[in-house]
């Protein structure tokens, strides 16, 4: 029987605040470079993330993984260290790394390529707002 390739993603929301700042750079230089998102108040976003795995189509079971598996993996994965959280202060990933829609993906790939079966993560996408779109795929 043909081997099936399906690819299966979940969208999952989360609201977070931050702020753009670098510690390699000044404090002009982060103005500079991040203008209005390097305000120290920081400021919050209604992130959408979509999470895509990539896998053959069990012939017996119908499906590439089991979509609750996915749906609890995110849970563990996004909801719960990044939900309602300052990215800054709350998630130690970002203590030293700039919370970039960029960087935020690869804090999300890493951490889903470890929840779920192996070479299964295809692509992370995040919608920062309505305009702005990050696709991370491990490279
Ligand atoms: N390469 C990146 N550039 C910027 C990022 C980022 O993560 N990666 N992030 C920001 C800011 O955090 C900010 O969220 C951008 O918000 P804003 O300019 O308000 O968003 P929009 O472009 O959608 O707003 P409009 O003014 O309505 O166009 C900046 N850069
Ligand atoms: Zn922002």
């Amino acid at each position: 029987m043909t081997e099936r390739i399906g690819y299966i993603t979940r969208v999952q929301s989360f609201s977070a605040c931050h702020r753009l700042h670098s510690l390699r750079l000044s404090d002009e230089e982060n103005k500079e470079v991040y203008g209005k998102c390097n305000n120290p108040y920081g400021h919050g976003h209604n992130y959408k993330v979509e999470v895509t795995v990539r896998g053959k189509i069990d012939p017996v079971t119908g499906m590439v993984m089991n979509l609750t598996d996915l749906k609890r993996s995110i849970e563990e994965v996004i909801m719960i260290p990044l939900d309602h959280k300052n990215l800054d202060k709350d998630v130690p990933y970002f203590a030293d790394v700039v919370s970039t829609t960029e960087n935020l993906a690869v804090y999300i790939w890493d951490n889903m390529a470890k929840a779920l079966p192996a070479s299964l993560l295809y692509e992370i996408r995040i919608h920062e707002t309505d305009k702005n779109i990050v696709v991370y795929r491990g490279e």
